[in-house]
């Protein structure tokens, strides 16, 4: 039975299948898949903050040249603002959602960005008013959404997440709240990771290919079911975890730095 086959809607493999799983298909089947990669724990370490992160000189050209070998199909898809995103890998530059699917830049360079609005500005400005006195909070403006991070003063997470849910009721029906790794979030409400690479996979070069998807945080639960459903295959970075929906795993994002960089050496 083909690697494809042995896992496609198999039961969660051993924890090693996600590298073997990468391996096997795209180095027998470039043209019959399409890749997707979340940023911040998969391809990069977590660090401190969010502007503290540290990408591999070498990361953008490989993921460029496996870009190359994938006809075009990698994207990126992030819970970043997509401007941001986009400057962390320059000059190379791929298909991208940001705002965990919210915003979108195509293939064909077209960018499908969310609604910001004033009342969602005075309501920024007031979480950064109202967290001025938390030593340790970081509020990320991150235009249509903001993130609320307590990486560095965890003892203030329930009194965010307080801060956050009235802040939700005040934004109103279009926004929801996204939980991740030490920070919780206010997004567009209307697309999440998994409704971004539904959009993809309508589009060349990624129609009519099979999804592999990759990510470490609950936020990427919404693509590992997309692609699952798809008949894709799904990857959460670090042990494998029961509850997730993803199919394999790979235990680190430096581990996934290097099975590309093998992809493409
Ligand atoms: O969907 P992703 O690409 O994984 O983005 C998720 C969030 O990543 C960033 O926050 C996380 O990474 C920071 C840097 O390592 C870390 O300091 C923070 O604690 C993590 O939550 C980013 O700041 C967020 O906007 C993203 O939504
Ligand atoms: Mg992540």
């Amino acid at each position: 039975m083909s690697h494809q086959k042995q896992f496609l809607g198999a039961s969660k493999p051993d924890a090693v299948s996600g590298e073997d799983f990468i391996r096997a298909a795209l180095t027998t089947d470039l043209q019959g898949w399409a890749l997707f990669l979340d940023i911040d724990g998969t391809l990069l370490d977590l660090a401190e903050t969010p502007d503290a992160v540290v990408v591999p000189p070498s990361l953008p050209a490989n993921l460029n040249a496996l870009s190359g070998k994938l006809g075009g199909a990698l994207a990126l898809v992030t819970g970043r603002a997509l401007d941001y995103a986009d400057r962390l890998f320059s000059p190379a530059h791929f298909p991208i959602a940001g705002l965990h699917g919210a915003e979108r830049r195509d293939p064909d360079g077209l960018v499908h960005k969310a609604a910001d609005t004033t009342e969602f500005e005075r309501l920024k400005a007031d979480l950064v008013a109202d967290t001025a006195n938390w030593p340790g909070v970081l509020i990320e403006d991150k235009g249509a959404a903001v993130a609320a991070h307590y990486r560095l003063a965890p003892d203030r997470q329930l009194q965010l997440e307080l801060l956050i849910e009235r802040a939700l009721i005040r934004a109103g029906p279009n926004w929801a709240i996204q939980h991740g790794k030490m920070v919780i979030e206010i997004r567009p409400a209307r697309a999440d990771k998994g409704d971004a690479i539904a959009a993809f996979l309508a589009q060349p070069p990624f129609a009519g290919r099979r999804a592999i998807a990759i990510g470490d945080d609950v936020t990427d639960e919404a693509m590992f079911r997309t692609v699952n459903q798809l008949g894709g295959y799904s990857i959460r970075i670090g042990p494998p975890l029961p509850s997730s929906e993803a199919l394999g795993s790979v235990p680190s994002a430096e581990a996934l730095r290097g099975i590309i960089a093998a992809l493409v050496s």
